[in-house]
């Protein structure tokens, strides 16, 4: 369940320590106390924006999808004036849809070749070694006239 208590800046400006950091992105407002030590670009970039508002930044660095996705796990309220967007708008953002349709078409298109595989693979050596032993039939049994 995502947040909605609203904050100001200046409230948001007294959470900048590295045992209680706070941001604000797009209008959101974030914890990311417990995510400093996990986030794969350092500590120190999240310690530098702790307390602002650090939408540019992010934008900036061209964040992935999951990593916009996971800005919803650590909003703990929203900035006071900001026109709120629908949740809907992150999770939109999200791979995980497309991915499923994707793989489902493959599998179809892949459902049909086997079959048609196994028939070939069944009979051509079966013309060949037919082929080959009436050969052998046929020669053999000239020489020895
Ligand atoms: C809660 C907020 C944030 C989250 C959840 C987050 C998440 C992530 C994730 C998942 C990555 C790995 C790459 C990717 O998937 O895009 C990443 C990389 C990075 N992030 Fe963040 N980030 C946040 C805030 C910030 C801020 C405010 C800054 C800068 C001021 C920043 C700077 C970077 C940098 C420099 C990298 C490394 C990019 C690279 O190696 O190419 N991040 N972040």
């Amino acid at each position: 369940m995502v947040e909605h208590t609203v904050f100001t800046l200046s409230q948001v400006t007294q959470h900048k320590s590295k045992k209680d950091c706070w941001l604000v992105i797009d209008g959101r407002v974030l914890n990311v106390t417990k995510f400093l030590e996990d986030h794969p670009g350092g500590e120190e970039v999240l310690l530098e924006s702790a307390g602002k508002d650090a939408t540019q930044e992010f934008k900036d660095i061209g964040h992935s999808n999951s990593a916009k996705n996971l800005l919803l796990k650590h909003q703990v309220g929203v900035l006071q004036g900001y026109t709120f967007k629908n949740d809907a708008d992150v999770q939109v953002a999200s791979t995980e849809e497309p991915t499923k349709k994707e793989m489902s078409a493959f599998v179809i298109k892949d459902d049909r070749m086997p079959k048609y595989a196994a028939l070939v693979e069944f009979f051509v050596p079966l013309v060949v070694a037919g082929s080959y032993f009436s050969y052998r039939y046929l020669t053999t049994g000239s020489s020895m006239v």
